[in-house]
């Protein structure tokens, strides 16, 4: 089995003392990176301020070489604040107005993933199997072909992927696209992602579509498939069966007395549908005065990329909503919404989850959305809340016994709402087991398997 290694901006190293790592995408890429052995490298989160870099810090866990590497200031200003977040990330989530470009920020992304690629390269042998992650490095198969690498080299797209009259809007699409080509598998998250690519390659004349998932563009042929990332599913829903004696989760249950929870978990970003989704619960609390004091809505919303504009921008705009909800509907007695601009851990999370009789994900545009995947695997099967789920995001796809909505249409997410909480057992039961099914069969290492074995095929 050739050696795998694994290139993401953000690199997860395993936690102090052995335990369980922080999410399932982790967990699957140590698990494949283990048995076959192998490297995982990328940004170390840190800034060299002006100075040039050190060397790659190397250090080895069991069979996995974990290689990190600080950029300058100016490189992350460039590459992961300017053009990965306020281009590629607008741009993918179908937000023109908000991608902000910038000649500068173009090719400080370019230059990194160059830089990023010379990296790599010494530490490279010649059957190594490398799977480059996400929007950030687009550009580093490309990097790796001009030094001569002939490796297969697989990419997974985690965000969505728009049609072609919202990528061309971009000035570097040609580049973009270009880059794309010198992979060997380009995979994404569904077949709406898949279906724009191939797309945009065909319309807009790049390439050609020959078939059986492959494609010819630049002089090169590859495969495209698609992917659903999973969950560790199991492994969630024992923590969340564990997570009723959990002090914060006892705390939680005691402090809504009775009332019915709502449950929201998103990094603060706006392509989370964190406004609309305020709106949607005021609309559902006013047009049903039965609800009142019956009802509280947790959202927990982890700050999230905070020296880029827009959001720091939202910091203020959330709150100060959330604070209007609760001074209008609120009484002496009772806080509708309870926002918390923390982060929470996964096994207080599962158990918050479980507490909660309605999981609501209503994201504007999302690649997959694991929140909604962990609201689904934490459930009591005796009980089981009911998940409302955007039809925009990729999970969409794949949780058929969501109650599905139009995060842009506030009375549809109301009505949803109530709908949810007025659910019989038995619906809730027959939606639950259906979408628990298909979880525990497509888990996080599923994923990891399939895309892996297409790459080597
Ligand atoms: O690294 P950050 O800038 O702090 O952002 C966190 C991650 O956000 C994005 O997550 C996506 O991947 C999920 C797993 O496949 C998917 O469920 C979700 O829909 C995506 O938004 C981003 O793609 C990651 O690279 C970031 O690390
Ligand atoms: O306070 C929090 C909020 C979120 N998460 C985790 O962050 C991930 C968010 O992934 P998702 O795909 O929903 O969205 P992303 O943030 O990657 O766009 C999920 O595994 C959540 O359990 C967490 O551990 N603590």
């Amino acid at each position: 089995m050739s050696r795998l290694v694994v290139v993401s901006n953000r690199v997860t190293l395993p936690a102090k003392g052995g335990a369980a790592p922080a999410g399932g995408l982790a967990v699957a890429l140590q698990a494949a990176l283990q048995e076959r052995g192998g490297i995982w490298m990328g940004w170390s989160g840190k800034s060299s301020g002006s100075r040039e870099p050190e060397p790659l810090a190397q250090q080895q866990h069991g069979n996995i070489t974990y290689a990190l590497t600080d950029l300058t200031k100016t490189d992350v200003e460039e590459y992961y604040e300017g053009f990965a977040n306020r281009v590629l990330w607008p741009i993918c989530h179908y937000r023109l107005d908000l991608a902000e470009y910038g000649r500068k920020e173009m090719a400080g992304y370019f230059r990194v993933n160059r830089f990023l690629a010379h990296r790599l390269a010494p530490l490279l042998q010649e059957d190594d199997v490398i799977w480059v992650h996400d929007y950030h490095l687009i550009p580093l198969a490309a990097e790796l072909r001009q030094m001569g690498f002939k490796n297969k080299i697989g990419f997974f797209l985690h965000i969505p992927w728009p049609p072609a009259d919202v990528l061309f809007t971009m000035p570097v699409h040609e580049e973009i696209m270009r880059g794309l080509s010198h992979y060997d598998l380009v995979g994404f998250q569904t077949d709406h992602d898949l279906s724009n690519f191939g797309g945009g390659l065909v319309r807009e004349g790049i390439g050609e579509a020959l078939g059986d998932g492959r494609f010819t563009s630049y002089g090169r042929t590859f495969r495209g498939g698609y992917y659903g990332i999973g969950i560790e599913t199991a492994v969630f829903a024992d923590f969340a069966r564990k997570a009723a004696s959990n002090i914060m989760v006892r705390k939680a249950r005691q402090s809504i007395e009775g009332r019915d929870l709502i449950i929201g978990v998103d990094r603060l970003d706006y392509s989370k549908g964190i406004t609309q989704r305020i709106d949607a619960f005021e609309q559902f609390v006013k047009a049903n005065p039965g609800y009142h004091n019956k009802v509280t809505y947790l959202q927990i919303t982890p700050k999230s990329r905070s020296e880029v504009p827009e959001y720091e921008a939202m910091q203020r705009t959330v709150a100060e909503q959330a604070g209007r909800v609760n001074g209008a509907m609120g009484t002496v007695d009772w806080v509708p919404i309870r926002y918390i601009n923390r982060s929470i851990g996964r096994p207080v999370l599962a158990g918050l989850y479980r507490l909660a009789k309605i999981g609501l994900v209503t994201p504007l545009r999302d690649g997959m959305n694991l929140v909604a995947k962990e609201y689904v695997a934490a459930q009591d099967p005796e009980d089981p809340g009911v998940l409302v789920l955007s039809r925009f995001a990729g999970a969409a796809r794949e949780l058929r016994g969501a109650l599905l909505v139009n995060p842009y249409d506030i009375e549809g997410t109301a009505n949803a709402i109530a709908r949810g909480l007025s659910m019989s057992l038995e619906e809730r039961q027959e939606r639950w087991r259906g979408m628990m099914d298909h979880l525990l069969e497509r888990d996080v290492m599923r994923w990891c398997d399939d895309f892996l074995k297409d790459l080597q095929a």
